[in-house]
Formats: C-alpha cells, structure tokens, sequence
C-alpha cells in the first residue's frame, strides 16, 4: 500500500485559494493512480491539517505547499505532526516544494502575460509572502536570481508582508528596474495561488506603475505536480525499512517517475 499523501496549503480568506489548491490537488491525484491524494490546510480554510491526520490510519506523507521553509514547516507542521503520531503507523514531513526547481515555471507564466524572451525592455518583479525566517526571504532571493539568469536580465524581489510605508520597497524595486532600461514593469508572483497577499501587491503596483504586467500565479503548473511527486516519493522511499513491500514499489515507481521527469 502506497502511503496516504497530505498535501498541506496555508489557506486563505480568498476564494480562489482554496479553488486553485483543488486543482493542484487533482492534477497530483491524476499524476499518482494507486495514492489516496487529499488536501488540508494549516489555516482559514478546511479540512485543517489536524484533523485529516486524525482521519488517515495508515502511513502518511506531509508534503507542504509552501516554497520557503519558514515559520509553517519549520514549527508550525512539525508540531501538529508530532501532536498525531501514533505507534504502528509513520507520518513523514516532506519538503517544501520550493526546494524543487521553479524558475522555468515563473518563466512559462510570465510568458502566458506576455513577457516574451526577447523583450529585454521589461523589467521583472519578483513577488513572495516574505517570512520572520531569513532563511525563507533568502530563498526567494535565490530563485530570483535563477529567473534573472534565466530571462538574461534584471529582477528584483519584493515581500508581500514586507512592502514597508507607503510601499516604499517597492517603490525602489521599480526605480532600479527603470534605471537599468525597463520601460514596462512585469511581476512574476512566487505564489501558489491568487489571494489577499498578491492582491496587495497588485493594489500598491496600480498605484507606482500603473499599466505593468502582471503573471498568474503557479498553481497546478506543471513543475508543481512534478515537485509534489518528487517530494511524495523521496519521502516515502526514506520511510522506515521494515515496510519491505510498500518501500519496493515505492522505489520502483520513483525509478518510473524520474524517467518521465
Ligand atoms: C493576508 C494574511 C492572512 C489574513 O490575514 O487573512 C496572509 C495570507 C497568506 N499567507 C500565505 C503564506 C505564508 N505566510 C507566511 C508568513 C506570515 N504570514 C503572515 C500574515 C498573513 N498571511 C496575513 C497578512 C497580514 C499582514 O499584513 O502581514 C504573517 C505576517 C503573520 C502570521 O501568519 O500570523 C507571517 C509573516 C511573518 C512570519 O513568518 O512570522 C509564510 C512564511 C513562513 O511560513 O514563514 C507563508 C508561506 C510562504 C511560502 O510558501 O514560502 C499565503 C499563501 C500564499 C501562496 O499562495 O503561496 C496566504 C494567502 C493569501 O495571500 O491570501
Ligand atoms: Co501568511
């Protein structure tokens, strides 16, 4: 039996969070015939994360949502993690699907907006929720400079929850990108879905450069499937040794998958 997989989201007040963690959810289920594939949430949305994990019997891989580890994977769901152990069944938190690569996936979006590889005149904004964790912040920091050697040309990140009075890092953000030639500002949203915090982004970069581009953030991308798989299966194949059966599979599929991938 393959072990259960969680996938945990954050959560929202907006609608199209949970709309779109669906559907990410359905394109990992139709990935993975043969794994029980169910979505939860660590907040504002449910079932909560809590309480899927009192439901699941059996082995369970925890594969976050999230892209940096931050706050949420590294005290949040390890505590709620450890608050449903029980004896007899495994419960595995895997990474975050930020330690996949993602750079070509901001790409692909910012291209669906029509930020074309050899239009060097836009200037890219790359947006995250920003963490107390400078650990998270400097992983965003690392992406962006992926999509910045990947695109040939500058990008600059700026932090949802960290815009700062009147928006003012966002505001340098812009200035810099005009300094170095851009004529049009794109923003490239290092986000999983729509919600409060891309919004606010949206609302400040209506107001400092009215007109810019702005992506759809990744969702059920591609390279989202492919990095929840990727996790689910090297998760699952660390599982402990005594599995003897289900840790076959498990590495036979993951020879499947990395054929594919
Ligand atoms: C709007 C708001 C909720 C509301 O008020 O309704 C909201 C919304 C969302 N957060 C998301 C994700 C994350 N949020 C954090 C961290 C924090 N989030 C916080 C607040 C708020 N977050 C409220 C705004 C309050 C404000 O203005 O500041 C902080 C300040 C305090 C706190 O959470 O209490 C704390 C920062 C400091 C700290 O680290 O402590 C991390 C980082 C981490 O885990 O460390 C991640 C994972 C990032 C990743 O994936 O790496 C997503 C999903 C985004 C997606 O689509 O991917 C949404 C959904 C949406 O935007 O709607
Ligand atoms: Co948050």
């Amino acid at each position: 039996m393959l072990p259960t997989l969680l996938l945990v989201a954050h959560g929202s007040r907006d609608a199209r969070f949970p709309a779109t963690a669906g559907r990410v959810r359905d394109a990992v289920a139709d990935a993975l015939p043969g794994a029980d594939v169910r979505l939860s949430y660590l907040d504002l949305n449910e079932p909560l994360v809590g309480d899927t994990l009192d439901e699941v019997t059996g082995d369970c891989v925890v594969v976050p949502l999230l892209f940096a580890a931050g706050y949420h994977q590294k005290v949040d769901l390890p505590a709620i993690v450890a608050a449903h152990e029980r004896p007899g069944r495994a419960i595995m938190q895997a990474d975050v699907i930020g330690e996949f690569p993602l750079a070509s996936a901001l790409a692909d979006r910012l291209r669906e907006a029509g930020v074309n590889a050899a239009d060097g005149r836009t200037g890219i904004v790359l947006s995250a929720v920003g963490s107390s964790d400078p650990s998270a912040d400097q992983h965003v920091r690392r992406r962006a400079i992926e999509l910045s050697t990947l695109l040939n040309r500058p990008v600059e990140v700026v932090f949802a929850t960290k815009l700062g009075p009147r928006e003012h890092r966002l505001r340098s953000a812009i200035r810099r990108l005009r300094a170095a030639g851009a004529q049009r500002i794109a923003v490239s949203p290092y986000f999983l879905s729509a919600g409060l915090l891309t919004e606010r982004v949206e609302a400040a970069l209506d107001d400092h450069a009215p007109g810019s581009l702005v992506a759809g953030p990744l969702g059920a991308h591609r390279d989202i499937v492919d990095a929840v798989c990727h996790h689910y299966w090297a998760a699952a194949s660390a599982d402990r040794p005594t599995v003897q059966e289900s840790a076959t599979t498990v590495s036979v599929n993951a020879a499947t998958f990395v054929a594919r991938a």
